[in-house]
């Protein structure tokens, strides 16, 4: 899953069938993209294209007067639109207009949590609306292949629909399905896997497994990413609104572990009290940009990145002293340089000010050190069931040679290695294949080395001087799996190849390239990695058809 301008999480504003995060500094999904899910180890910032996903997607939210109204439905999307919209009497879809009242039932839910129904077949997507609701709605936008409308009331109400318990919800868009029952959540995320399936892979009847959920689907992100503003002498520490350039505050966040809360609370009481410069603020050059918090579950670790255009901040010994005494669990507290007008929230260069260049975690028996910029899955809880379901689907006997792609700090790759002859990890971002190695080396997991490349790169090379592995493990960020590198699997042919993905649609469209050249799909096991948003992570265990 990777990370969006809205840390971690599904933020995506649409432009046609083209996704672009707007007002960008910097989600899922996510694997996260939104983040994300998703979270990308260069802290992506701009969601990459759904290649080819429906179009529309999630509406922008609604303005901040329809916001207090609400709507009948209690949720946080509608109020009734101003003005006086009129009821459509066209017979024709082609006829409608924005201000248009339409009635509208609700057939399945959107990528991005958003309701998708049919008005005289042409596709139309409500945001806030449930599937089997019966919703009247406002045209916003009308496409030639879809239409986009505000809910302002629902008839006919799921029994699934809940209040949202988050007061921020439907504005700072980090969460996309709070108003849906946690059991609804993971009914709603499974139909959007079997539709991708169907859909882009042909696979009406693919065997998904029961979705693994979790007990207590909330403070379960280990990792905040939060762009800074300042409102009198408050400094607001959030996400951009939904298709704006505001930033919500997002204090005291129901799905960040509590730690993480208190932690950015505090770097923003200091940021106050010393007067630290925001980006841009009255000119400063080198002012704070972004905070990224990041604590351990298992460690107790607590890492903080400020990140800035400047190499230097202001007050900064100042600042690294009062943060430490803020911050008496804090073990690293780094500086990340990013000077270019970027869509990436990390720039290249990371400066330790004072403490520890990476965090440690626990993953199981596995312990990892972390620099600021690697990408660590959000939800530590979670991410066992995953590594459990890929180990499972790779079905590993000692003997095997394993390609870990798109490795990350080697999580996947040292899970499996006790179990396999060898273990082969590949990842783009240099720091993070350096941490790959020491993890290795601190793990005691001498059969498993880590190389710095894109896959669709390094694999082909591989293949071409001879190596077979017996299993690939991919486990791309949102936009899926490269053409080359789909090419290199076909020809080196591994008996397994294990797909980890926080995107259905990439997830289906890449089997497909795989079925057809002459693989099968065991099962599919979704995870519910991001409860709250409308990510979905899903394993797929593949398998060669002649074995
Ligand atoms: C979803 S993360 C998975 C990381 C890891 N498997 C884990 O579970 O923590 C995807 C990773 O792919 C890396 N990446 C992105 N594009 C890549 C490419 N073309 N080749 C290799 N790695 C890439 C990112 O830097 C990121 O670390």
């Amino acid at each position: 899953m990777n990370e969006q301008k809205r840390p971690g999480k599904g933020n995506a504003t649409y432009k046609g069938s083209q996704r672009g995060v707007k007002g960008s500094a910097g989600r899922s999904g996510g694997r996260e993209e939104i983040r994300r899910g998703n979270d990308t180890a260069a802290g992506t910032v701009r969601a990459p294209k759904d290649r080819g996903d429906r179009p529309g997607g999630l509406l922008a939210a609604p303005q901040e007067a329809d916001r207090r109204k609400g709507h009948a439905a209690g949720g946080r999307f509608g109020g009734k639109p101003a003005g006086r919209p009129k009821a459509a009497s066209h017979g024709n879809a082609e006829e409608l207009r924005s201000g248009d009242r339409i009635v509208v039932t609700i057939k399945r839910l959107g990528i991005n949590g958003e309701g998708i129904g049919y008005y005289r077949r042409k596709a139309v997507f409500i945001d806030g609306a449930l599937p089997d609701e019966v919703v009247k709605a406002e045209v916003t936008e009308t496409q030639p292949k879809f239409i986009k409308a505000q809910l302002t009331e629902v008839e006919k109400r799921s029994p699934d629909r809940i209040e949202p318990p988050c007061p921020v919800f439907g504005s700072c868009g980090g969460c996309q399905i709070q108003h849906i029952s946690y059991e609804g959540q993971l009914r709603a995320k499974t139909e959007l896997v079997r539709e991708a399936f169907a859909r882009y892979a042909e696979l009406a009847d693919v065997k998904i497994k029961p979705m693994l959920g979790m007990e207590h689907p909330w403070d379960y992100r280990n990792k905040a990413q939060l762009q800074l503003k300042r409102q009198g002498r408050e400094v607001i520490a959030g996400l951009y609104e939904a298709g704006s350039h505001d930033i919500v505050d997002i204090s005291g966040c129901p799905i960040q572990h509590p730690e993480v809360n208190r932690a950015v609370e505090q770097v923003k009481s200091v940021l106050e009290e010393l007067e630290i410069p925001l980006h841009k603020e009255n000119g400063a050059k080198d002012g704070v940009r972004t905070i990224v918090v990041r604590h351990g579950f298992q460690s107790g670790h607590l890492q903080v990145t400020l990140i800035s255009a400047g190499s230097r901040l202001p007050r900064q010994d100042d600042l690294v002293q009062r943060l430490r005494l803020a911050l008496p669990g804090v073990t690293g507290i780094a500086l990340n340089v990013n000077p270019r007008k970027t869509p990436l929230i990390f720039g290249e260069r990371t400066i330790t000010l004072w403490g520890e260049d990476t965090m440690e975690e626990s993953l199981g028996d596995l312990h990892f050190s972390l620099s600021p910029r690697a990408f660590f899955q959000l939800n530590p809880l979670q991410t066992v069931k995953l590594y459990e379901s890929v180990r499972t689907a790779a079905g590993l006997t000692g003997r095997e040679t394993v390609v870990d792609a798109y490795c990350g700090t080697g999580t996947i790759g040292l899970w499996l290695a006790p179990y396999a002859r060898e273990v082969r990890g590949i990842e783009s971002i240099p720091e993070a294949v350096e941490d790959a190695k020491q993890n290795a080396i601190r793990n005691g997991r001498a059969n498993a080395s880590f190389h710095t490349g894109a896959a669709e790169e390094l694999l082909p090379r591989w293949a071409k001087s001879g190596l077979t592995p017996d299993v690939i493990v991919a486990d791309p960020p949102r936009t899926g799996l490269d053409a080359r590198f789909l090419e290199a699997v076909l020809r080196v042919k591994p008996e397994k190849f294990v797909y980890v993905s926080c995107n259905p649609s990439t997830l289906a469209k890449d089997c497909k390239v795989l079925l057809d050249g002459g693989y099968q799909i065991q099962w599919v096991q979704p995870v519910d990695m991001f409860p709250q948003t409308s990510h979905v992570e899903c394993v797929v265990g593949i398998c060669r058809v002649d074995t």
